[in-house]
């Protein structure tokens, strides 16, 4: 990789602030220049980290189980995700067919990026209102509890949807030369979620009791996002969060964290941890799913806490629905046959992706607020 530039310290956060500027967040300077972290990364009280916690029981899923057909693996498989969306929306999926080779391919091009000076990584700057690209704690765009992470996401579409490989073609335009294997890792990579995402559709269609297809064909021409979580070692890890509190707005969101830990769920009015399994990918239902079951399967609020001793990545695919494709619930999840009226107004995924990347930052009241937001639209 073609690395010209000269790293230097953050002007945002040195000394000097005559000069302030909104350059990018560079945590490898920030721990080298400071024994406390710049206030705008401290967050309040009671948001702050507790790392006394137990682990989250969680289920462990058998995919290929589900998939062989086997009636007791499928009613098993079926019967655990029930349990665990109906609750609190997480659970893990072994045998789920994604390469290992790749995992660690994909662990190794992370090291590349994140370690490279910010002038490198600022090539794929995320522009305002994007949700692609690159981003340093997200100085510029929030003016307090700044995660402390750094992240590079991608938007993902299905080749044989779009004709194109929209990750590696992203890289390319961005980085220019010296980046092809980088592209094309996550290029694979993505398209391994995108094949798992929608086997885990099946079964969570399956589980709700509907058609075995039904979800696997809304979801079949996504428009998704996936992201890489770089959250370096950070001096103060009682005072910040590597990802604050939220629920993620999206329909499902496939994570598979690196041996560190730092995952958190809240739970019957507890954090809990979700210990790392390097065999097993982390499953969580977002809000926009939540909304397609009629608030049958929850969407849970979670947190990424950091450390003093050992950087943290976690890769999150994020499924979304093609952005114009309306989300409501199939008829079998509303009405007498449920007793349950609509909890939520149709929407399209596009318009809530805007909300959260131009008027609110995703926390754990986020598809209220959207709702709220819609009506009051809708009314004029
Ligand atoms: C649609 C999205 C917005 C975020 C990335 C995806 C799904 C999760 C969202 C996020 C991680 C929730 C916490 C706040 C956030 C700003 C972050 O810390 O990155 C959120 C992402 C975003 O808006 O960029
Ligand atoms: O990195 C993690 O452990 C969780 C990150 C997360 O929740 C997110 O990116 O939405
Ligand atoms: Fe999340």
């Amino acid at each position: 990789m073609a690395m010209e530039c000269i790293a230097t310290v953050p002007q945002r956060f040195s000394v000097n602030k005559a000069k302030e500027d909104s350059s990018i967040f560079d945590a490898k300077l920030l721990n080298q220049h400071s024994n406390h972290i710049p206030q705008q990364f401290v967050w309040p009280d009671h948001e702050k980290p507790s790392t006394d916690v137990q682990p989250l029981q969680v289920p462990l899923i058998d995919l290929a189980g589900f998939l062989s057909g086997d009636s007791l693996l499928v009613s098993e498989a079926t019967r655990l995700v029930s349990e665990a969306a109906t609750q609190h929306g997480f659970f893990l999926v072994t045998n789920h067919g994604v390469d290992e080779s790749l995992l660690s391919r994909a662990y190794l091009n992370m090291d590349s990026f994140f370690k490279a000076p910010a002038c490198e990584k600022q090539k794929a700057q995320r522009k305002w209102g994007e949700s692609s690209g690159y981003a340093s704690s997200f100085v510029g765009r929030f003016s307090s509890k700044l995660p402390w992470k750094e992240t590079l996401s991608f938007k993902f579409s299905p080749e044989e949807k779009t004709h194109s490989q929209t990750v590696k073609d992203f890289v390319s335009k961005k980085m220019g030369d010296g980046y092809e294997d980088f592209g094309k890792v996550y290029q694979e990579y993505a398209e391994a979620m995108n094949t798992l995402s929608l086997k885990i559709m099946e079964l969570l269609g399956m589980s709700l009791g509907v058609e075995r297809r039904h979800f696997r064909e809304f979801f079949e021409d996504n428009e998704s996002i996936f992201r890489l979580n770089y959250y370096p070692q950070c001096k103060q890890p009682e005072l910040a969060l590597g990802t604050g509190p939220h629920c993620d707005p999206t329909s499902l969101t496939i994570l598979h964290q690196d041996q560190v830990g730092g995952l958190q769920v809240f739970v019957d009015n507890k954090w809990k941890s979700i210990p790392p399994n390097p065999h097993a990918f982390v499953v969580n239902i977002g809000d926009t799913f939540m909304a397609l079951t009629n608030g049958r399967y929850k969407s849970c609020l979670h947190r990424a806490l950091v450390n003093s001793e050992r950087e943290r990545k976690t890769f999150a695919f994020f499924l979304c629905p093609k952005g114009d494709k309306v989300v409501k619930p199939p008829e079998e999840l509303v009405g007498s046959l449920m007793s349950r009226e609509r909890e939520y107004p149709d929407f399209t995924w596009s318009m809530f992706l805007e909300f959260t990347q131009k008027h609110y930052r995703a926390d754990m009241n986020t598809l209220e607020a959207f709702s709220i937001w819609l009506k009051s639209r809708r009314n004029f």
